[in-house]
């Protein structure tokens, strides 16, 4: 194929590219080897923009300069989801809106913008998830000393259950066959973005993933239904449920109230498609559940690893506690109003993110596309790997590859240090930025500082890394099992 060039001279090529096959054997690696190998590439390359080829897939540019990923923020008209990532995310998202461009895109986007209001969310940071947290938090004290516990599986109930109530209205549980499932198809649909034959190798070996992805569909148009039958009993009732809460509201009646109003905004939005509707839900479940889920877990896997930073957190809250004059201990569970663990007010420590979530981002991309430093034709597949680029030393200094959550706080004023989108493109950027992200710190500002102050973790699965499994979010694989 014709090389992809910047001032006529043709792209460069990342370590390990063969004459043939160009860098297919790294794309069927496992997704790890995949992740390390993008690492590299920035190790060796820094900032510059570098061709990719696989076989029967479209040219590749692999970008890790926050200025070219700032250019793909700003200018999200020129960059399409397209027909790379639609065909590879069908079966499993349709038209959600992960996949979704245009008209369609703006409406699901509005629905989520008014289920992730103010409003709303400060029901779930007072009400729905201090309720769920104490559940969680009485699991954890009811095991017994050396018992295993897999704190991924805690995380991912606490997100399914405030997915499931507020956004559906449905009492949704981690453990029920439709995560199984989902988690499979997900895996499966992942994959597809590394193996070029995924067509041939699914003809073979596909039949658990169509079998997954009907059961995820299944449970898809069963949250459609269930809505549409809230819809018909609110109006029978007298049409007069509202968000707006009065001071009399109880903590109960409020969480009632907002429940389902995703799902109902969608189902206003598109009237007359429940398919499509079940897509969007599904899409906003994975959305809302994994990631957080998964980044919590990340999060105590690396806290666990640096003990200072895990007593840094502990004495964030002993001195919060201090100054209210409410001493918490296990005793306090469950939670009297005021004395929660949940509560607590966010800790500068729990708000620092971990630069480690990632996955590759291909975009088809328009001739128009200027990037910084290569001109990307029509169709071909620009890529990140947040996994590389959080590991910049040009981005992130020196020490990058430390963990060290202080990088976040300005050193002066000890609060939050502002970095911009493409340089912490975690929650992504521009236009398509990340809808969730005040309600993922929400619930990470109450699990982390809670979680790390009532509990003492020790590793459960002997020496070694732990690595993400296959799944479009970060999972991590095996779980994080602490005894
Ligand atoms: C730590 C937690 C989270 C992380 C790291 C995260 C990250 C991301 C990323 C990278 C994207 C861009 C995906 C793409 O376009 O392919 C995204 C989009 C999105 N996220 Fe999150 N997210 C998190 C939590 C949440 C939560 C709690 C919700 C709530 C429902 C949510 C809702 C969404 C939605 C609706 C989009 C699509 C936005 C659009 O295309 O316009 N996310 N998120």
């Amino acid at each position: 194929k014709k090389a992809i060039r910047r001032n006529g001279e043709p792209l460069r090529n990342p370590p390990n590219t063969l004459p043939l096959v160009g860098n297919g054997i790294q794309f069927l690696q496992p997704r790890w080897n995949l992740l390390s190998w993008f690492d590299r590439c920035q190790r060796q390359f820094g900032y510059e923009t570098l061709a990719l080829t696989v076989p029967t897939l479209p040219p590749g540019v692999l970008i890790h300069d926050p200025q070219n990923l700032d250019y793909v923020f700003k200018h999200e008209g020129l960059f399409t989801k397209g027909n790379f990532v639609k065909t590879r995310s069908w079966d499993l998202f349709g038209n959600g809106i992960i996949n979704a461009d245009g008209d369609f895109w703006k409406l699901q986007r509005k629905a989520g913008l008014s289920f992730l209001n103010t409003a709303n969310l400060r029901v779930l940071t007072d009400v729905a998830l201090p309720q769920y947290l104490s559940e969680s938090v009485k699991e954890l004290q009811s095991t017994k000393p050396n018992q295993v516990v897999d704190l991924q599986d805690i995380f991912h109930e606490i997100t399914t259950k405030l997915m499931g109530k507020m956004a559906y209205n449905m009492e949704m549980h981690f453990s029920s066959p439709f995560s199984s499932s989902f988690d499979h198809a997900s895996g499966c649909t992942a994959q597809r973005f590394q193996n070029p034959l995924y067509p041939l190798t699914e003809l073979f070996f596909g039949r658990k993933f169509r079998k997954s992805v009907s059961i995820v569909k299944k449970f898809g148009l069963e949250i459609v239904s269930r809505a549409m039958e809230d819809q018909k009993a609110f109006q029978d009732e007298d049409g007069s449920k509202t968000t707006s809460f009065s001071s009399s509201s109880s903590a109960s009646d409020k969480l009632d109230q907002i429940s389902g109003s995703l799902i109902q905004s969608l189902l206003s939005a598109i009237p007359d498609s429940p398919s499509t509707v079940a897509d969007a839900a599904l899409t906003y479940l994975s959305a809302g559940r994994d990631t957080t889920g998964q980044a919590l877990t990340w999060t105590f896997y690396l806290l666990l690893s640096h003990p200072e930073v895990l007593s840094k957190i502990r004495s964030e809250v002993d001195s919060v506690l201090s100054q209210q004059q409410q001493p918490l201990s296990s005793e306090d569970l469950p939670p009297r109003p005021g004395c929660c663990p949940s509560h607590l007010p966010s800790s500068p420590q729990s708000q620092c993110p971990t630069p480690s979530q990632s996955f590759t981002k291909p975009y088809d991309s328009t001739p128009q596309s200027p990037l910084k430093s290569a001109k990307p034709k029509q169709n071909s597949v620009l890529v990140w790997c947040l996994w590389a680029m959080q590991r910049s030393k040009l981005t992130w200094g020196k020490d990058a590859d430390e963990f060290n959550p202080g990088r976040f706080l300005d050193s002066e004023t000890g609060r939050l240090a502002h970095k911009s989108a493409a340089e912490f493109p975690v929650f992504y950027g521009g236009a398509r930025t990340c809808l969730g992200r005040r309600m993922a710190e929400g619930i990470a500002v109450q699990v982390i500082p809670a979680v790390a102050y009532l509990f003492d973790f020790e590793r459960g699965w002997g020496k070694g890394e732990r690595r993400s499994g296959s799944s479009l979010t970060l999972p991590m694989g095996g779980g994080c099992l602490f005894l």
